[in-house]
């Protein structure tokens, strides 16, 4: 469902990932692990668009997107929630959500309901603006606007970052439920072991922009927690 293949990527003459292949299967739960730096955010930009591939190949559901833009993202089913959240402050809730329904590859005028049944306090909160929510919030409200887009594949890059134990929960939850009732792949970079364990069932592990070790998740060994990812 997502291959790349010997993927170089650089910022300006800094090459950051080197020669990287990862093969992502449909409706699977796969978490990017790796210390701080390693290129676990550039390798997602990679895979979203935001960054263009200097060289290898990228195929997402069928398609090739070695050359493609961000825009196309939505198109063929892959949602996003960047690392930092980046809601708009000061639009309210719900327009941050219509604002993605714009791009939605089934146009349509209406949030869909499915939409606060898994997150209810952006119900409550619809009249809000983005800026006045908690963190936690906006983590929802961010993970809600790529829902939106109805995505097959949906990439998070950190959703846990300097967020509460019982959003982390939730947040977990649902990513569970939208895996096993919708079939939806879930591609995280996770660096809690907790979270990681209890949502992926795949992981890939990186260093210096290449990926080490691959494997299911209860093949992640101590040894290579304190290898590659302890501090
Ligand atoms: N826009 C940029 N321009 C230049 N270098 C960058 C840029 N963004 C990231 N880097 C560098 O690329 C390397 C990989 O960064 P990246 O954010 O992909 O790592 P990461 O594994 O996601 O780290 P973290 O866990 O801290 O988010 C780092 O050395 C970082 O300083």
């Amino acid at each position: 469902m997502i291959e790349l293949k010997s993927v170089d990527q650089k910022y300006g003459g800094t090459q950051i990932l080197w020669d990287l292949s990862l093969d992502i299967k449909q409706g699977s739960r796969t978490c990017i692990m790796g210390r701080n730096g390693v290129g676990k955010t550039t390798l997602l930009k990679t895979i979203m668009g935001l960054l263009p591939i200097s060289s290898g190949s990228l195929v997402i559901n069928g398609h090739d997107m070695s050359k493609g833009s961000v825009e196309k993202r939505p198109e063929i089913g892959v949602g996003y929630v960047p690392q930092g959240r980046h809601i708009f402050p000061q639009l309210t809730v719900e327009e941050n959500l219509k604002i993605s329904l714009n791009c939605s590859r089934q146009p349509s005028k209406s949030i869909p309901k499915h939409i606060f049944k898994l997150f209810p306090v952006l119900q409550e909160m619809l009249h809000r603006r983005g800026g006045d929510l908690s963190g936690g919030q906006q983590q929802q409200l961010a993970i809600a606007r790529a829902l939106v887009l109805n995505p097959d594949i949906l990439i998070l890059d950190e959703p846990n970052e300097g967020i509460q134990p019982n959003i982390v929960q939730l947040i977990r939850d649902v990513l569970l439920k939208l895996n096993k009732e919708q079939g939806m792949t879930i591609i995280l970079v996770e660096q809690k072991l907790p979270f990681a364990r209890a949502v992926g069932e795949y992981f890939h592990l990186m260093e210096k922009g290449q990926v080490i070790a691959s494997g299911e998740m209860q093949e992640l060994t101590d040894q290579l927690v304190g290898k590659y990812l302890a501090v």
